[in-house]
């Protein structure tokens, strides 16, 4: 940067051009010109307000230029442009190719300098971001073919995009003051004044003071503080926390009387990760369920930490955050932020402030924390690295697994990922010596190996949705004061309402899929678009009040329980039930204290809880999971079979594992059981060789969708004509053909498939034609994206 601002000092006019990334969909950025005697100097990373179109907005700048580098620039891309050569198509040069209001025909003659706004103001002083993150913006801007604005958007909390000033949060802090100290000493507090005598004694213990909001902690009232402060003992001193604040810990980072003595694959694990703590390494920690992987992490974190850097931990859901933070709590003696979304966007801001000045040692956040800046940056930590969760699927759609390995190598530290079902993905990593497995094979508490059972439910007598044999088991379990894990991953009472007479079904006309019945509050919900309506007590088209819920879902499922098993102390954990902020962390606690019998939840409960007491894990029905179209379905359906298998047998009671299903048969299910995950992976991976799917090619997917059939189709035909231009570019194109679910609240979806063998030539494919596909005018009649490594949601 600083050569080009150099450069611009030179020129005739110390006028310079800046790129700014604004939040709209276009693959550019727009350029302005900086006031000649303007006061700040522009870099990369800075906010600023500029006029656009009627309004003004603010954006990022991400690029400076001199005016002659931007002339120049410009007609470089406009030339290149024209020979269609353009390779590696930064859309930065792509982005200098039109002007905001201006057309295309101006490729050939790019705007002269003069024809540029002039931007209004830089907000910040210095830039947002360390040139690291930077640096990744750069990449995730290549990468992922997503508009400049929308990356920002990801990349920055919400406060600073709505142009909140970037300051460290101001604190108070309680002191005592020289008259305060002398009227302690010389005991001239009357005798009565028992609470200003423990408040002034605190603090003089308290070289720094007490923070304003520890008060409480201190058994200290505001009201003592005032008093105090009235007679001139105490003050109130406000003060910027510094953004040079090393992190705060004195003495030990660690509590150690609550650490663990590792067994031999821990401690193998931790001295591997730790030989590489000041270098780029990527390791997979490929530990089975209760393996103590945890463990691992706060031990390598320690030395991390030791070192005066700060740690990164990235966890599938907010659910796990609280329980994540306590754990970490208890055993380092650091600061501790959590990032996740449930946030107010000022607590987002004060804790990315946090990190960014170093002040926080360890972060703990879901997917998006992955962006959070560190002052000194040490290591990254991904749990639960298969979780579906860490993939954004709306906006930006990024993988924050692999901006974590992007990341950890731009900024030389190790990243490890942690599962006990790692991704196919990951796995390939590992065989082509990308990623390095460490393996821990042991459980950490349990002596007693997992007893699996499949159920057919093929031709079984079945009682409100239970094969009698696990009615059996259950009752079994209870008798042996064994908690009880029901899990079935569908919520609501039953997946579909039926009229006994005609046949009638609720189904959202928005998305051509049954309504599913709930029936506490007695409403049909569409489990895709969220939209509900009062469930009819008679049948809309024949008037019959026969009106039949068929199948069975969480709610169901309970309701089934209590009636079998009335004694029993149950408890439902799913979406509906855990809405309210605190509600997961109260059955987490009612849990694991022993207050439930039989806990009921969809997948919610398979990540990464530790209860101990669990001795029976049953999934209910596995047979969704496994007819599903998707060609990942036997990956998830495995992935999701260990993890919540992994929930029983944790400590030392002996763990049973129930599957019912009518596709006993199913080759998955019995190499998960008798060989293991490892290698149901290795015969997974195998398969996607000879069939050519990823990870063994690499894919994009364009998905388009609106309310016009005619529209979504006719866009997708017109981006494959101009993708068909370059067949001398190894990508196949499939499609345009119908999403799976064809139609979502009132839209319909259609998608084309990229899939090549050469991720460069895909890049370069997308490169080349995606400003063309922006200026399609079918363009402009349908929602459209372009998503690179597309999963999950088809
Ligand atoms: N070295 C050890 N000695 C004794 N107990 C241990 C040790 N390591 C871990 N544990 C305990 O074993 C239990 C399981 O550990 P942990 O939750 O870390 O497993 P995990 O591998 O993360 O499991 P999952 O993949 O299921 O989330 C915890 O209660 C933990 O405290
Ligand atoms: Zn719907």
């Amino acid at each position: 940067m600083d050569s080009i601002l150099n450069l611009a000092a030179n020129t005739q006019e110390h006028r310079v051009v800046v790129g700014v990334a604004i939040a709209v969909p276009l693959r550019r950025v727009f350029h302005y010109l900086v006031p000649a005697d303007y006061a700040i100097e522009p870099q990369a990373g800075m906010r600023v307000k500029v006029p656009f179109g009627k309004s003004t907005k603010i954006g990022i700048i991400t690029e400076c230029l001199s005016v002659a580098q931007w002339e120049e620039t410009s007609k470089l891309a406009a030339s290149t442009h024209a020979a269609n050569i353009d390779n590696q198509a930064s859309s930065h040069s792509a982005a200098l190719l039109k002007q905001p209001g201006e057309q295309q025909s101006l490729l050939a003659n790019p705007p002269a300098v003069a024809a540029l706004k002039t931007l209004l103001s830089i907000i910040d002083s210095s830039p947002l971001l360390p040139d690291s993150l930077l640096q990744l913006y750069f990449w995730l801007e290549k990468y992922y073919h997503a508009p400049p604005g929308e990356i920002w958007q990801t990349l920055l909390p919400v406060a600073l995009q709505k142009g909140q000033p970037a300051e460290s949060p101001r604190e108070s802090r309680w002191c005592i003051t020289p008259q305060g100290e002398a009227a302690l000493q010389q005991n001239r507090l009357a005798k009565n004044a028992v609470k200003q005598r423990l408040a002034l004694d605190s603090l003089s213990q308290h070289a720094d003071g007490i923070a304003h909001e520890q008060l409480q902690q201190h058994q200290l009232s505001l009201a003592t503080m005032k008093s105090l402060a009235g007679k001139n003992w105490v003050i109130r001193r406000f003060q910027q926390v510094s953004d040079n604040n090393q992190n705060h810990h004195r003495g030990s980072v660690i509590h150690s009387h609550n650490q663990l003595d590792l067994n031999a694959q821990q401690a193998a694990a931790v001295s591997q990760i730790n030989q590489s703590l000041n270098q780029f390494k990527s390791f997979l920690l490929f530990g089975i369920t209760a393996s103590g992987k945890t463990e691992v992490y706060l031990q390598v974190i320690e030395k991390v930490l030791a070192s005066g850097k700060q740690a990164l931990v990235l966890v599938p859901e907010i659910g796990l955050t609280p329980q994540t933070l306590s754990r970490f709590q208890l055993r380092f003696n650091a600061e501790i932020l959590l990032l996740h979304s449930a946030m107010t966007d000022q607590q987002r801001l004060q804790n990315w402030l946090k990190a960014r000045s170093g002040q926080a040692s360890i972060i703990i956040g879901t997917r998006s924390a992955v962006f959070t800046p560190l002052k000194h940056p040490g290591i990254i930590i991904l749990d639960e690295e298969h979780d579906l969760s860490f993939r954004q699927q709306q906006g930006f759609r990024y993988s924050a697994r692999d901006v974590a390995l992007v990341r950890a190598s731009i900024e030389n530290i190790p990243v490890v990922l942690g599962s006990a079902s790692p991704s196919l993905e990951t796995l390939m990593n590992v065989h082509k010596g990308k990623i390095e497995a460490i393996h821990l094979t042991q459980k950490a508490k349990a002596t007693n190996e997992l007893n699996y059972r499949i159920i057919d439910l093929k031709k079984q007598a079945i009682q409100q949705g239970l094969s009698i044999e696990l009615i059996q088991l259950i009752k079994q379990h209870l008798n042996q004061q064994g908690q009880i894990l029901l899990f079935l991953n569908r919520r609501g009472y039953a997946p579909v309402l039926l009229c006994h007479d005609c046949g009638w079904s609720g189904s959202c006309s928005r998305c051509d899929i049954h309504f599913t019945y709930h029936h506490q509050n007695h409403f049909l919900q569409c489990h895709h678009c969220g939209s509900s309506r009062k469930a009819p007590a008679q049948c809309p088209d024949c008037y019959s009040e026969q009106m039949v819920p068929v199948g069975h879902g969480t709610e169901r499922l309970q309701e089934s329980i209590r009636q079998l098993f009335p004694q029993a102390k149950t408890a439902r954990i799913d979406r509906d039930t855990t809405r309210r902020k605190s509600a997961m962390q109260e059955f987490v606690t009612a849990v694991k204290s022993g207050e439930i019998d039989i806990l009921i939840g969809t997948q919610m409960l398979a990540k990464g809880h530790h209860f101990p007491d669990v001795t029976l894990v049953a999934l209910i029905d596995m047979d969704g999971a496994l007819y599903s179209a998707d060609f990942r379905a036997p990956e998830f359906a495995a992935q999701l079979i260990t993890q919540v298998s992994g929930r029983a047998g944790r400590a030392n009671k002996p763990g049973e594992v129930i599957i019912q299903t009518h596709l006993a048969e199913h080759p998955m299910l019995h190499q998960i059981i008798f060989e293991g995950y490892a290698s149901f992976a290795d015969a997974a991976l195998a398969e996607r060789i000879e069939t050519e799917l990823p990870p063994f090619s690499y894919s994009a997917m364009f998905q388009a969708e609106s309310p016009h059939l005619n529209a979504t189709q006719k866009f997708l035909d017109d981006v494959k004509e101009i993708l068909l231009r370059y067949q001398n570019l190894n990508v196949e194109l499939l499609g345009p053909a119908p999403a799976i679910y064809t139609k979502k609240a009132g839209k319909f979806r259609y998608q084309l498939y990229l899939q090549t063998t050469s991720r460069n030539q895909l890049h370069q494919l997308l490169a080349l034609t995606l400003n063309d596909i922006e200026a399609l005018k079918s363009a402009s009649k349908v929602r459209w994206r372009v998503e690179l490594d597309p999963m999950g949601d088809y």
